[in-house]
């Protein structure tokens, strides 16, 4: 260590040699101004490519390759990096900048990209080779073409080991949760709700009530997504039922001789306040549910290492839309899985930001994304059900037009994004009726995600999600996915 230099060199099993800090590092501090060598591609294919100069070199911004000077060149590769760099190609270095705090002989890894030559240490355990590099894609090293492309690295997943079920303290999560300042559901709120159609039937005969009950269990309709609401209304000496906020009626079981099932208005979610349960119970009997003090999702081990894997993915088709002159800002919803029938196979949408080739303003990757599921719904919706088609006959699209909610695409789901939603982006989520929303990198500028703007704690809107930003890689400045932060993602 020379002097009252922040790292030093030591070695390390598997990896050889790697720079470590020599005392506690503050988060956002410059550890290495390294200067490059430059040379050209014609050089690196007649000499450089065949040296060991091959493991260090990497494409400078020009297309020429750079091999970084001083410590530059010892940075070994992490998943989850605490150095970030820049290349600055009007003095031609490269500045490395600490993304976190950093603790006395920690080592300072950077990402090196998701094309590796070697195996990194961290992934010893998982199995088959490592991938090979593509010369367009890589940011760092193993420039030269190799003689055989045997696919993808196995990467290395942190939280894959353990039990599932597990839940994960705060500190220890890999990404930080929004808190919204508390919020009192007033008056004006309950007024602007907005109300889903319901299809509800009468019953006459209160014999009857616990026939019905069972027979909606038999059906699967009491797993639906209604518990912010009561089953039963009581009416002069009898009932009514709700059945199902779906588009069309289920068809009634025909031993109980009851009338035809009709819609009504019932709110869509559970009252806050005492005043809101009164007002929403003029509607239908709601069902009073308090925001508890610091209420939130835990987070168990199973769900962040299946986030984790989305958020790499998600990272991957950012590369990959930029490598196709997008913009590389990308929003994936996993696993849409069809109510009452398990057997179908989950499905995801993924998207990336259009605007750049379809010269499109509003095409923002999470608007079409959620334009993506509303497509899948409206085939899935195409024809109507038997119920329908024997009843009177109705026009499919006026039926649809009057039905309020069903555009809810996104109920029960989390939303994955590369940058914070814009608040164009978010509002459409408020609409969709998403759960959570997962980002990587916020927006300072332009967020609708808690940065210029919270969109779903503002008035008068009804509907909350959850907003979580993913700790890696780091700041969007220094990023591979960086853009201009008057963008609004
Ligand atoms: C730019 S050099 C980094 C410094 C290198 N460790 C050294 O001693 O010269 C890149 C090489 O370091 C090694 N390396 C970097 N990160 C690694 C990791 N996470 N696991 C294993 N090897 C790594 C690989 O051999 C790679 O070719």
């Amino acid at each position: 260590m020379l002097g009252n230099s922040p790292s030093h060199l030591n070695s390390l099993e598997g990896k050889g040699r790697g720079v470590f800090a020599s005392h506690t590092i503050q988060r956002q501090t410059i550890v290495e101004i390294s200067p490059v060598l430059l040379f050209s591609s014609e050089e690196y294919d007649l000499h450089g490519k065949y040296t060991i100069l091959d493991q260090y070199t990497f494409k400078w911004t020009d297309g020429r390759l750079a091999l970084a000077l001083g410590l530059g060149s010892l940075f070994n590769h992490s998943e989850t990096p605490n150095i970030s760099y820049t290349l600055d190609p009007s003095t031609d270095s490269i500045r490395y900048v600490t993304v976190r705090d950093i603790e006395p002989d920690e080592e300072l890894c950077i990402f090196y990209g998701h094309n590796l030559w070697f195996r990194p240490v961290e992934s010893l355990t998982s199995i088959g080779p490592a991938a090979m590099p593509q010369e367009d894609e890589d940011e760092w090293g193993g420039l030269s073409a190799l003689d055989e492309v045997t696919g993808p690295a196995e990467r290395y997943t942190p939280f894959q080991d353990g039990d599932p079920d597990e839940i994960i303290p705060d500190d220890d999560l890999p990404l930080v949760r929004f808190k919204p300042p508390p919020e009192e559901e007033t008056m004006e709120s309950v007024m602007t709700m907005i109300l889903v159609q319901a299809w509800v039937v009468d019953i006459f005969d209160p014999r009857q009530i616990t026939g019905m009950l069972k027979w909606l269990k038999q059906v699967g309709l009491e797993s639906q997504n209604l518990g912010h609401l009561k089953r039963i209304r009581k009416k002069n000496g009898g009932a009514t039922l709700l059945l199902t906020t779906s588009l069309y009626p289920p068809t009634l079981p025909e031993d109980f001789d009851l009338p035809e099932p009709y819609k009504l208005l019932v709110p869509i979610s559970a009252a806050l306040t005492p005043k809101s349960l009164n007002l929403k119970s003029t509607f239908w009997p709601t069902v009073y549910a308090p925001p508890r003090k610091g209420e939130a999702e835990d987070w168990s081990r199973g769900k962040i290492h299946w986030a984790w894997e989305i958020v790499q993915q998600i990272l991957e088709a950012a590369d990959d839309a930029k490598s196709r002159g997008e913009l590389p800002i990308v929003a994936h919803i996993p696993a849409l899985h069809k109510k009452n029938n398990e057997d179908q196979a989950p499905v995801s949408f993924t998207a990336c930001d259009t605007r750049r080739s379809t010269t499109h303003p509003l095409r923002h990757a999470v608007i079409n994304v959620i334009r993506r599921v509303a497509d899948q719904r409206a085939q899935a919706n195409i024809s109507p059900p038997q119920a329908l088609l024997d009843g009177p006959p109705v026009a499919l699209t006026d039926y649809e037009d009057t039905q309020n909610g069903v555009n809810y695409l996104l109920t029960s789901l989390t939303l994955f994004t590369t940058h914070e939603p814009c608040i164009m982006c978010s509002m459409a989520l408020i609409h969709s009726r998403v759960k959570e929303v997962i980002y990587i990198y916020p927006m300072a500028k332009t967020g609708g995600c808690g940065s210029v703007a919270c969109l779903p704690i503002l008035k008068g809107v009804n509907h909350r999600f959850g907003i979580h930003r993913w700790k890696l890689p780091g700041d969007i400045s220094t990023s591979r996915h960086g853009i201009d932060d008057s963008i609004d993602a």
